[in-house]
């Protein structure tokens, strides 16, 4: 395989200089569902003794200005920007940009590059030229021998008079960023050494996810100079897992030309906080949860259970049901009332509700309240043998998962595990060897483990797919096949399988009752596919000329207000990039714990993350999906907290028009306000839109289809060019 060396790694053991210590593995041990105290045992997560993953680089990837401000007009930015390898775990301080060169015409004077014990500086480049092209490719050829991924980092092209799209640099993979111009009214890269603290604390940021945010003000104008292009290289893209490549990745031929030899993945991910305060934290819900109850309820299938209406209902185990009140779960939701009695039923599920309403609990509680009374396979030192798996399409979605199982089965028996890309295999491999009862993955690095037989699936007995409609599109579709095709895997009579989305076209519902028992039950709360109701949104009609001004006098009037701005990826740009998981994970961090407030995303950061206190999400550019929208906007609102979508609609692109219908009818069935204008559009656009008809036709597929009028049930669901816009 090409990225990573599994076997070798396995049987040669790490070679990397960060190794996280772990428990010793306890020796083989048969028992049933035992609950212990709520320290120490199986249900702890090993500290972890290694040193600091904050120690070196950390907050200091790329994207990360510690530059010079020159406040010459016509002097580009980014006194420095520190580069950062592949090499996290080499402890290097690489990526701290701690050179000092002076600012020319066009960008980085100079900076440096430290990897590991290798330290390099580059010259002036040329006027007009950020630091480009050249470094890049410098990074690129370091290849293995450094650690440095280089093809992921550095700056790309920037190029004063570029237009967007040619801006879209920041390495061969960078993210989208913007970088404000306006002083004052500026973003601002983090930790400026010139620069004011009010600045500083403005909106300085960093991406993430194929993200970048936003920079420094500055000069005059407030352009935004974009670098961007982001692309990663996991498994949140659609794989060629039936070649079995190990490259679940999407690359451009240039990525794949500069990675003939790839280097190996590194990167440990910090454990998480294993404090129970830190295990339970949460977030309060807001003034509208009472309010979900006023939500129309639809169960369609055969001899459903009857909803429960409390917890105590639901007769859960105690451990669970304390686990629950500490995460300050007092009443349940709509989807949970429905849904946890249908899993304890043993049925199959596919369940639709809106955004934030409470869908992770609703498969999660049954599952350990089944667990717990059934029992879990002894832990073996040989093959795991988990007995649920729970998919998801990104990365750090998947995380959020396995950390509320983590909470969930708080001083029970019962292991949560773990493993996505961008990680190290061999940490991946460690995880689930000290035992794993409840897998949570995502595509590509789960059917890696499974082709590799480093797990067994004969004991599963719950299979999940959150995002469920994203999991059966083009994209995870084939890698779904695979999984439910492997050797083991129990077939669909003889495990539970559980789909659960805000979404569901009914295209998608067609492909998912190949993965389900033919009296699988379909819940749907409110409309399939609606907005959530707390969310306002507004819709705005700004040309792309006009779009980097608007969002800056947006948030500008913002302030400080925790705010996801979604963009989309360039499909056409020739330069497609990453970021480091490391970097993903720090910028989401840095944005979840309050230290910057404005996070740029593309739709890899569309589903599922729950993030407290976002208040605000502006489309930047709308997608294609209406779909997308839907779960964008989610980012917002979320368990009875209100929030505002701000989205920019150009009237003369081609693509938002296609998508003015379904946006008409997702605003007025979440009983927005329709502005005439984009009702016009809708109209003229009429047999040009794309997932209208697929998405409300009807609720539950089998009860037939009813196209809506002028409707037609042409696919949304994502292309595979789409995919490329979830690295
Ligand atoms: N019954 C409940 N009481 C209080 N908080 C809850 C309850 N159920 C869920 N929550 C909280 O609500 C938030 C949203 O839940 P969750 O992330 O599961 O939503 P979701 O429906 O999966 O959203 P999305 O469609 O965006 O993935 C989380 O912080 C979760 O802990």
């Amino acid at each position: 395989m090409a990225d990573e060396d599994w076997d070798s790694e396995l049987t040669a053991g790490p070679s990397f200089s960060f190794t996280p210590s772990f428990p010793k593995l306890e020796t083989e041990k048969a028992f049933n569902y035992n609950e212990r105290s709520n320290k120490g045992g199986e249900g702890e997560f090993p500290k972890n003794d290694g040193p600091s993953r904050r120690g070196f680089g950390a907050n200091r990837g790329f994207g990360f200005k510690r530059g010079n401000r020159s406040d010459e007009e016509g002097s580009n930015l980014f006194g420095r920007g520190g580069f950062k390898g592949r090499n996290e775990d080499s402890g290097s301080d690489y990526g701290k940009g701690d050179s000092n060169g002076p600012q020319r015409n066009g960008g980085f004077s100079r900076r440096s590059f430290r990897d590991g014990n290798v330290e390099e500086e580059f010259g002036d480049k040329s006027a007009g030229r950020g630091f480009g092209h050249s470094e890049n490719n410098f990074a690129q050829r370091r290849g293995r021998g450094t650690g440095a991924r280089g093809t992921h980092g550095g700056f790309g092209r920037r190029d004063e008079n570029n237009d967007e799209e040619s801006q879209s640099g920041f390495g061969s993979r960078g993210g989208f960023g913007y970088e404000s111009r306006g002083r004052g009214g500026g973003f601002r890269g983090r930790g400026d050494e010139n620069n004011d603290e009010e600045n500083q604390s403005s909106f300085g940021s960093r991406g993430g996810f194929g993200i970048q945010t936003c920079y420094e003000g500055r000069g005059r104008g407030s352009g935004f100079r974009g670098r961007g292009g982001y692309k990663g290289r996991n498994e949140d893209v659609g794989s060629d897992s039936g070649q079995f490549k190990n490259d679940y990745t999407l690359k451009s031929d240039e990525d794949r030309e500069n990675d003939d030899k790839p280097a190996r993945v590194t990167y440990v991910p910090p454990p998480p906080p294993d404090t129970e305060d830190g295990i339970f934290a949460h977030y309060q819900t807001g003034i509208n949860f009472d309010k979900y109850d006023d939500i129309l309820t639809d169960v369609s299938g055969i001899n459903p259970p009857p909803a429960i209406l409390t917890f105590e209902e639901a007769n859960l185990p105690e451990t669970l049901t304390r686990n629950i009140s500490k995460a300050g779960y007092v009443k349940l939701t709509p989807v949970q009332k429905y849904s946890i009695p249908i899993v304890l039923a043993k049925r199959d599920l596919m369940a639709c509700a809106q955004t934030g309403s409470g869908k992770t609990a609703a498969f999660l509680l049954p599952i350990l309240a089944h667990m717990m009374r059934d029992g879990v396979a002894p832990h073996s030192l040989d093959l795991q043998e988990p007995e649920a798996i729970i998919v998801a399409p990104t990365r750090e979605l998947i995380n959020q998962i396995f950390l509320d199982a983590r909470k969930f089965a708080y001083g029970t028996c019962i292991k949560p595990v773990v493993v996505y890309g961008g990680t190290q295999t061999f940490h991946s491999l460690r995880q689930i060897y000290q035992g794993c009862n409840i897998l949570c993955a995502t595509p590509g690095r789960l059917i890696d483990i499974i082709k590799r037989e480093k797990i067994g699936l004969t004991k599963l007995r719950y299979l999940v797919l959150d995002e469920a409609d994203r999991m059966l599109d083009m994209g995870f579709g084939p890698d779904m096949k695979v999984l439910v095709n492997s050797p083991g895997m129990p077939s669909k009579e003889d495990r539970q399988t559980l789909m659960f989305s805000a979404t569901f076209p009914e295209r998608i519902q067609s492909l998912a009752k190949e993965f389900l028992k033919s009296d699988y039950l379909f819940v749907v709360v409110g409309q399939v596919g609606g907005a959530c109701s707390d969310v306002e949104q507004i819709i705005i009609p700004v040309g792309q000329h006009g779009k980097k001004d608007k969002l800056v006098e947006i948030l500008q009037g913002l302030g400080i207000e925790r705010t996801m701005v979604f963009v989309k990826t360039k499909k056409r740009a020739s330069i497609h990039g990453d970021r480091l998981q490391k970097e993903r994970e720090e910028a989401l961090a840095d944005f979840r714990f309050g230290k910057c407030n404005v996070l740029v995303a593309t739709n890899v950061a569309a589903r599922g993350l729950d993030i407290e206190n976002v208040q605000h999400v502006i489309i930047y550019d709308l997608s294609d999906n209406i779909e997308e929208y839907v779960h964008r906007i989610g980012r917002t609102g979320r368990c009875g907290n209100v929030g505002k979508a701000i989205t920019f609609f150009d009237t003369d692109d081609n693509e938002d028009r296609t998508v003015a219908r379904s946006l008409v009818k997702v605003l007025s069935d979440a009983q927005q306000e329709v502005p005439a204008w984009l009702e016009e559009v809708a109209f003229s656009a009429s047999g040009t839109f794309s997932s209208i008809g697929s998405t409300f036709a009807s609720v539950d597929s089998r009860r037939g289809v009813s196209h809506v009028p002028g409707g037609h049930a042409q696919s949304a669901f994502a292309t595979a060019e789409d995919d490329a816009s979830w690295d």
